[in-house]
């Protein structure tokens, strides 16, 4: 089954162009990187993919499972059914800090309980043992009556995905996950989402800054560029030549953080982007 087929996506903040004509699928129980520089338009895409993002500059179509989640901007009857199958996962983590981390994850339920019910946190045995659960799957159980604020980076991201987890989240779509956690918080979150993947088969689209997590974690990369595709295809045959022409000044920083650089050239398959496409994408 296809998880989200995106077809002719474009968007313009004003007469900034962010995404040009975007097309692509990403079938179930894929683990997908989202790499590109700084302003590359990948936090663009994943708001685009979640239903955040729509309105006014935007074009094009995204389906969700099959089903249309927006077109040329307006967003589809179904799209807050749909939201519910998308787990979301920021950098900022997105917890409320004042209140305990069992808590927080229960508030994924909110979207299936009555307004009352989740007004009040009236939430019942059943969703709290639920929620329990998903702390225990990422490796947290022991923190639950702790108020959020008190737990490290790398714990309110795997919180943050606990709440997605009782949520029901089919598809999870992570912005950036470990921008702001250290290597080895960055390393267990992409582990507990590499997990998900292969264990639970839950789809993962991640935006990623360092590449080589995305080539240890996701077997396909995509990559933008200004706004375009400039490559969709195994994350294993990008090559530094490659990764330098994408990133730039940036590419010491990005491209291999904690490991030396490799510059033997890998020779990447011809990947499936259309015609116009800039000149990185040829292998
Ligand atoms: N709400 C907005 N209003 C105006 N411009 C925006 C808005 N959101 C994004 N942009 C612009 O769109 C382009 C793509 O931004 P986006 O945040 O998607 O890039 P990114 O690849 O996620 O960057 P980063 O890695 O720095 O988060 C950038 O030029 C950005 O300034």
């Amino acid at each position: 089954m296809v998880a989200i087929t995106i077809d002719g996506l474009s968007k313009r903040f004003g007469r900034m162009r962010a995404l040009t004509d975007i097309s692509l699928e990403i079938q179930s129980g894929e683990m997908v990187a989202l790499i590109g520089a700084s302003g590359s338009g990948k936090s663009t895409l994943i708001r685009h993919m979640a239903g955040l993002e729509c309105g006014g500059g935007t074009s094009g179509s995204i389906a969700i499972h099959g089903e249309e989640m927006q077109k040329d901007g307006k967003l589809s009857r179904n799209a807050r059914v749909l939201r519910r199958e998308i787990g979301v996962v920021f950098q900022q983590f997105n917890l409320v800090t004042r209140l305990p981390v069992l808590t927080n994850v229960l508030i994924g339920f909110l979207g299936q309980i009555s307004q009352l019910r989740g007004t009040f946190g009236l939430f019942s045995a059943e969703e709290k043992q639920a929620a329990m659960r998903a702390l225990a799957r990422v490796g947290i159980a022991d923190t639950a009556r702790q108020r959020a604020s008190t737990l490290s980076g790398g714990q309110k991201q795997r919180a943050a995905i606990a709440r997605a987890l009782v949520q029901g989240a089919r598809l999870m779509l992570a912005d950036e996950p470990i921008a702001s956690l250290d290597p080895a918080s960055s390393k267990r979150v992409l582990e507990i989402l590499s997990g998900l993947n292969k264990e639970d088969g839950l789809t993962v689209v991640v935006a990623l800054h360092q590449v080589e997590y995305a080539r240890r974690y996701c077997p396909r990369a995509i990559a933008l560029k200004d706004g375009q595709i400039v490559y969709d295809g195994p994350s294993s045959a990008l090559d530094n030549t490659f990764l330098k022409e994408l990133y730039g000044e940036a590419s010491e920083e990005l491209i291999l953080p904690d490991a030396p650089v490799n510059d033997t050239p890998v020779k990447r398959p011809a990947v499936a982007i259309r015609s116009g496409a800039p000149a990185l994408v040829t292998a």
